[in-house]
């Protein structure tokens, strides 16, 4: 740290050192190093006056810009003149004397080869029509020509004027030639390659190159400006400092207009300020060495020791000499040494110290230097600044992480409720209503009941007095239940959005943590925060996460972390007073499993169950979603077919539906979506995507064929089958080889279901099975899932619908529905055995109604698969065709939506396949009625087991060993 604090220092003082150097002639800029640079950095103004000095104080003192550029500072380095016998006359302002020469027989350290000499003083002397610079070289005709090229390449693509100004400045340098240090630094970075130190002296001498050049020019402008007005400008002083001070006021201005005439130099020195020291920082960075020069023993001694030039002597790292000397000394007595620069240094290898010592300790003595004056030698030990970075790094981050951390964890404290590094902070977002929240009740569709409910809590938010008059509490919370996607999260949004409060969203797993004690304080927090924006909504979503009953939770270890957060969440809702208008509104899906304590009044004091949408109610959804996108069709009649064909559907999967619609759509680059594009949509949401990369063999093929027909023709001839909209023989990305679809009766919204519809229903599921039996000599396995739909019927009859005698009017709970019923069955084995008998009585007389039907209609069985074979997919309109009209009057509804199949036309959207190609016992001619459609069986009443299509998902595994 101390380093770091000690290289600024150093840098700010070089980089002051550099102002001075810049502005060194006018007496408004000589400030003390430091107040220069701050307040240079202070101000614009400043910095642009600067810049006008800048230019102006170059132009008098041209030999500034000859002045090397300052090096920095050493760390260390404090310079303290040791004078000696033989050091020479101080003569520091005495400019004119004539500065002593190298020592004897040292004269070729000062010549021009030598490191410790400066540039070569030119002579002064040009040859005639010469016109390069002083300390200029010519360039030579091989450089002239490299030049050339690489400007060409430069000036290509360039605005004609920039190229202009580039040949200029070509011409310049021809004329002018380049700096004699610059030509000798390029020349060493071609011999020697380049290091960072020399792209640094590179970097410093082109911009004094630039630098003069602008100067020269604009030199040049004025003196052009002033040569057109000679009288106005014959006293002109163009110091700089004396503009618009002159007892001429007048003069001043004319100047200033003069120079805004000329040139305008932008040069933003704040900029260049730091781009210098960042600059600098890396170079020091990268390259730790200083500015240095070694030499022997030898020329020590002769050059410094016996000159009495020697301050003192540093031995590093036990290996080597770092030499100080006394630099006005030395300045004075070679001007041209860079010793005399602060900040360079000589030094010496040396073997061992002892043998140094000797060395130093003979010469003094021979110099006769009495031991009070003996020249100082102390030691070091010195690593570079990039291993001390590297030995102290990890320490500085360490101390660094701990600082930042412990700050955080402080300001955490702060709040109250931050805990260790803010992990006790509430998650909770909060929407505003003004901005964020912008739904409303009105895009809630197909819950009135629910809407109603919560309605309720908007009025007490909007209007609270309304109810507190009358000595009411309010309800203080509710739990929204119902399946996934049915619009939990929408309703409490809605809520906000109509009572324009805040609203505070979390999920409930939220709050769990590996962290002890971060649930609860997360609830503290969040329930502190919404007391602060009082009134306003907090939605807890997914309240089981955390809301789970302690009493089951405990069973198998617990879970204490979950269970106090629990405790803190119904703290704080018994912590609201009454008037406190906060609303705690939580969603689940698990109503079932959730802690009694949440749900007694005072705290979720509102149940409100959420069903998926009835047929009514999917087609508000529908109409909600459907204003989003791009259609033509007929709303109302779009609306009513979208929603008879997906009972079952939640307000989330009918919205992925009219999006998926609208995908198909934009596949076929349509601009409107069709009816038949929600048609697919809802395919692909029941059945999956289409596998037709799924090459059947024409066997696999034939048995998916007969299969399915047997399905269809039980669902076209059973009186209380659901009747059959489509059957396909597509193989689906869900694993089903084939499907048949339905319409529920009821729309899928029927809730009771007889003894008659059971036993049709469970033929037709069967009818798959007993067609493969009819047609072939052996069966698939393909049936499985019917058997498991059966079998899962026949069960329910059995055990909870009070549908056989034999059993009787009981209820046996099942493993899912009763803990106890887990480990122990809830019924003894005899009657296990009876349940069992029952079961496969009632599966039994199924299949002999399946098979007593399709034995009758073998023939339609047959004339339905070949055409699946032909077409793959068959729409109501083609059974109608094949087979001629249902036998059974259709319900009312259903008729209306799709038709009765009597000539409403083929090219309908819900027709079935285009073409026929098997003409059916009617003739091609009958029934080309514009229906058809899909849609799955529906589930045996609310809550009662989803529908599925007539998955043939074995027949792929026993299709797979066919192909082996
Ligand atoms: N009644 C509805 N009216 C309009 N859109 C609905 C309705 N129900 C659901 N949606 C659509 O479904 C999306 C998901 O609904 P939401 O997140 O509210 O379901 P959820 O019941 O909270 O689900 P989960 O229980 O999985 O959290 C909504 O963004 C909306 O587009």
């Amino acid at each position: 740290m101390i380093c770091v604090a000690m290289l600024a220092r150093d840098l700010i003082r070089s980089l002051s050192r550099i102002l001075l150097s810049t502005f060194p002639s006018s007496p408004s800029t000589q400030l003390s190093p430091p107040i220069a640079m701050a307040s240079l950095i202070r101000g614009p103004q400043h910095i642009s006056r600067s810049s006008r000095q800048l230019v102006e104080a170059a132009r008098v003192s041209q030999c500034l810009a000859r002045r090397p550029a300052s090096l920095p500072r050493p760390l260390y380095a404090y310079a303290r003149s040791r004078q000696y016998a033989t050091q020479p006359e101080q003569n520091g302002k005495d400019s004119n004397k004539t500065p002593a020469g190298s020592a004897k027989g040292m004269e070729h350290l000062y010549s021009q080869q030598s490191p410790m000499s400066g540039p070569p003083q030119p002579s002064g002397k040009k040859p005639d029509g010469d016109s390069t610079l002083p300390d200029h070289v010519k360039l030579t005709v091989q450089e002239e020509k490299q030049l050339e090229d690489v400007f060409a390449l430069v000036k290509k693509g360039m605005p004609s004027s920039m190229a202009a100004d580039v040949d200029k400045g070509l011409q310049r340098l021809k004329r002018e030639g380049m700096p004699r240090e610059l030509r000798d630094t390029i020349k060493e970075c071609t011999e020697e390659g380049m290091s960072p130190a020399r792209a640094a002296k590179l970097w410093r001498l082109v911009t004094q190159m630039a630098r003069h050049t602008a100067e020269a020019t604009v030199n040049e402008k004025i003196k052009e400006t002033e040569s057109e007005q000679p009288k106005q400008q014959s006293t002109a002083d163009p110091g700089p400092g004396n503009e618009g001070k002159g007892k001429d006021g007048k003069k001043g201005a004319k100047k200033d207009d003069l120079f805004s005439n000329v040139t305008e130099i932008k040069f933003d020195l704040s900029n260049f300020l730091l781009t210098a020291f960042v600059a600098y920082l890396l170079y020091r960075l990268v390259v730790p060495t200083e500015n240095s020069r070694e030499i022997t023993w030898q020329e020590f001694r002769n050059t410094f020791l016996d000159k009495g030039l020697v301050d003192k002597m540093v031995v590093i790292n036990a290996n080597r000499v770092r030499v100080y000397l006394h630099r006005d000394s030395v300045a004075s007595m070679y001007p041209d040494s860079p010793a005399s620069q602060p900040g360079f240094y000589y030094y010496f290898s040396i073997g061992s110290v002892e043998a140094f010592e000797r060395r130093v300790e003979d010469a003094q003595n021979q110099l006769a230097i009495p031991t009070s004056e003996r020249i100082p030698i102390s030691y070091h030990e010195e690593g570079s600044l990039l291993n001390t970075l590297f030995v102290f790094g990890p320490t500085i981050l360490f101390i660094g992480a701990i600082f930042y951390l412990s700050r955080r964890a402080a300001g955490g404290a702060g709040g109250g409720q931050g805990g260790i590094f803010g992990m006790g902070r509430s998650r909770a977002k909060k929407f505003n209503h003004e901005t964020d929240i912008k739904v409303k009740f009105a895009d809630v569709a197909g819950m009135d009941e629910a809407k109603l409910e919560i309605m309720e809590f908007v009025s007490f938010l909007k209007k609270p007095d309304m109810f507190q008059k009358l000595g009411a509490k309010i309800p203080r919370g509710a739990i929204l239940s119902g399946p996934p996607g049915t619009g939990k999260t929408l309703l409490a949004k809605a809520t906000a959005g109509e009572s324009g409060v805040p609203f505070f969203s979390v999920s409930g797993s939220e709050f769990v943590e590996m962290f002890v004690g971060v649930g609860p304080s997360r609830v503290r927090d969040l329930f502190a925060n919404a007391r602060k924006n009082t009134p306003c909504i907090i939605f807890i979503d997914e309240i089981d996460a955390i809301g789970k009953s302690r009493a089951k939770q405990s069973f198998g270890g617990g879970n204490d972390e979950r269970e106090s957060t629990l405790n803190q969440i119904l703290t704080e809702m018994d912590g609201f007073n009454t008037s406190e208008q906060v609303v705690v509104l939580a969603g689940t899906n698990r109503a079932d499993v959730l802690d009694k304590a949440l749900m007694r009044p005072g705290r979720f004091d509102r149940h409100i169950n959420i069903d998926p949408p009835t047929m009514e109610g999917r087609k508000q959804i529908f109409a909600v979603h459907l204003k989003k996108i791009v259609t033509h069709e007929n709303l109302e009649n779009l609306k009513g077919r979208v929603a008879a064909l997906t009972p079952g559907f939640s307000g989330a999967d009918i919205a992925n539906v009219v999006n998926e619609a609208a995908l198909v759509a934009a596949r076929h680059n349509a601009d409107s979506v069709k009816l038949a594009d929600f048609e697919k949509a809802i395919e692909r949401v029941v059945g999956g995507l289409e596998r037709r990369s799924l090459v059947l063999s024409p066997e696999e093929k034939k048995t998916v064929a007969y299969h399915e027909a047997g399905h269809a023709i039980c669902g076209w001839y059973f009186q209380w089958a659901d009747p059959l909209l489509k059957v396909s023989i597509i193989p689906r990305a869900s694993g089903a080889l084939g499907y048949a679809q339905y319409l529920p009766s009821g729309g899928g919204d029927m809730v009771l279901m007889n003894m008659r519809q059971m036993m049709d229903r469970m033929a037709m599921t069967l009818g798959g099975r007993v067609s493969e039996e009819l047609h072939f000599d052996t069966v698939t396995t393909g049936a499985s899932d019917d058997f498991n739909k059966v079998t899962s019927m026949a069960t329910r009859m059995v055990t909870k619908w009070g549908m056989s005698q034999k059993i009787g009017y009981v209820y046996y709970p099942n493993s899912s529905e009763s803990s106890d019923a887990q480990f122990q069955k809830p019924f003894s084995e005899q009657t296990a055995q009876a349940i069992d008998a029952e079961v496969r009585r009632i599966v039994d007389e199924a299949y002999t109604q399946c098979k007593q039907l399709l034995m009758e209609k073998k023939k339609e069985v047959g004339i339905v698969a070949e055409e699946l074979l032909a077409l793959e997919v068959l729409g109501r309109d083609d059974m109608i065709r094949l087979l001629g009209p249902r036998p059974f009057e259709d319900r009312n509804d259903f008729t209306k939506i799709f038709g009765t199949g009597q000539g409403s036309g083929a090219d309908g959207p819900m027709g079935g396949a285009p073409k026929p190609t098997t003409p059916g016992p009617n003739g091609p001619e009958q029934g080309d009625g514009g229906a058809g459609g899909a849609t799955l069986p529906p589930g045996l009443g609310r809550g009662a087991e989803e529908p599925a299509p007539t998955i043939y998902k074995a027949l792929e595994d026993m299709a797979k060993e066919w192909r082996r």
